[in-house]
């Protein structure tokens, strides 16, 4: 069987983990000739491709980023999966000579491999992605690593934030879902987390910080990108803080909304405050011990589920457990923070 493997979206710690993990199990114990392709779809297109066994795998479980890049270009041409466009795509994997396709990526990755594996087209998902955003699964990988970047921020930033007895916020990624708030925030013990899903007003965010200084301590805000404020303050309520440009996939670029916030903070609570935006550190660098560990039975499980012949399927977390769940139960529906997991966060806030 010859077996491609792609990466799509943002890089993921974890990545070369999940493509070591498929290689070992895959070329070793199922006998496949493997290759990766260069930059997402970009080499699937060009027909560049790295060939993968034990050698070119050597090495990887600890180290960042992905050996074999990864890009946000469509996999169709024209960028929608128009029925012309999964056929062409179809027929490229043939006269790749190609049986099986790995595609690592988050859900938008996820919600192509669904089109493709319902338009009859041999494929399996791994699910990747820091923003934890992706349902059919309990954890992506690299969510863990950019959490405990994350937290490592908020403990830098509390001991000079509490020494200029100064609010500090903090911006962390995850574009529309919390996750990476909401778990980093809980992880440095931050003062408030504030995250996509739910809005506050300033005037709330301020009573809270107030109460933080009359007990004589210093906020440490979170704040997840994709956060809304709520209520009457003109020009930042309701949407979202974007930066100048789109990504590959045409959408605006979030970010700056700590920059947004830290001033109002000040105005409204009359307490100094200072804005970190701490971008791509979050997904630089080698990922935890879990993320490999999870991307490692990720990438063995796929290479197992080809083996089965088990196509049109995600490899996720469920408990302890990797298995194998329909493309259905992954896309179609962000997995954002719950209600209850915000509340239970929230009556600590102040
Ligand atoms: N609904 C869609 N139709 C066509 N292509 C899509 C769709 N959703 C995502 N893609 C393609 O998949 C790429 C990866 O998705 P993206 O959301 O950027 O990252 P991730 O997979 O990490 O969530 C996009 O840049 C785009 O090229
Ligand atoms: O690489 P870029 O274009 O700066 O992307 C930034 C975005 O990618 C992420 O880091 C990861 O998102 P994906 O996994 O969906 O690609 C988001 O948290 C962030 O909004
Ligand atoms: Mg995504």
């Amino acid at each position: 069987m010859r077996i491609g493997v792609l990466c799509s979206g943002g890089d993921s710690p974890g990545m070369n983990a999940a493509i070591r993990g498929a290689v070992l199990r895959g070329v070793d114990v199922h006998g496949f000739e493997m290759l990766g392709f260069m930059d997402g779809w970009r080499g699937f297109h060009d027909g560049e491709y790295l060939p993968l066994d034990r050698l070119a795998v050597r090495g990887l479980s600890p180290r960042g980023g992905v050996i074999l890049g990864t890009s946000r270009v469509p996999p169709f041409p024209g960028g929608r999966g128009t029925p012309e466009a999964l056929r062409s795509v179809a027929e490229r994997f043939r006269a790749l000579g190609l049986d099986g396709l790995l595609l690592i990526g988050g859900n938008g990755t996820q919600t192509v491999a669904r089109m493709l594996s319902d338009a009859g087209m041999p494929v399996i998902g791994l699910p990747k992605t820091i923003d934890n955003d992706l349902d059919g699964t309990d954890y992506t990988f690299g969510f863990d690593t950019a959490v405990s970047i994350a937290a490592e921020a908020i403990d830098r930033l509390r001991t000079t934030g509490e020494s200029h007895r100064r609010c500090m916020v903090l911006e962390v990624m995850g574009r529309d879902a919390g996750w990476i708030a909401l778990h980093a925030g809980m992880a440095g013990g931050a003062q408030l987390t504030l995250v996509p899903e739910f809005p506050e007003t300033i005037e709330q965010i301020s009573e809270w910080v107030l109460s933080v200084r009359d007990r004589g301590r210093s906020s440490l805000v979170v704040v997840a990108e994709g956060f809304r404020l709520a209520g009457s303050e003109a020009g930042a309520v309701g949407t979202q803080v974007t930066r100048e440009g789109h990504d590959g996939f045409g959408r605006p670029r979030l970010g700056g909304v700590a920059e947004v916030l830290a001033p109002l903070i000040e105005e409204h609570a009359g307490v100094e405050t200072r804005a970190t935006v701490l971008g791509h550190v979050q997904r630089g660098g080698p990922p935890t011990a879990f993320d490999r560990v999870l991307a490692t039975r990720t990438g063995i499980a796929a290479a197992d589920a080809v083996a089965r012949g088990q196509w049109g399927m995600m490899a996720g977390l469920r408990g302890d457990r990797i298995e194998l769940v329909p493309f259905v139960e992954a896309v179609g529906r962000l997995k954002t923070v719950p209600a209850a997991r915000y509340a239970e966060a929230r009556r600590n806030f102040g």
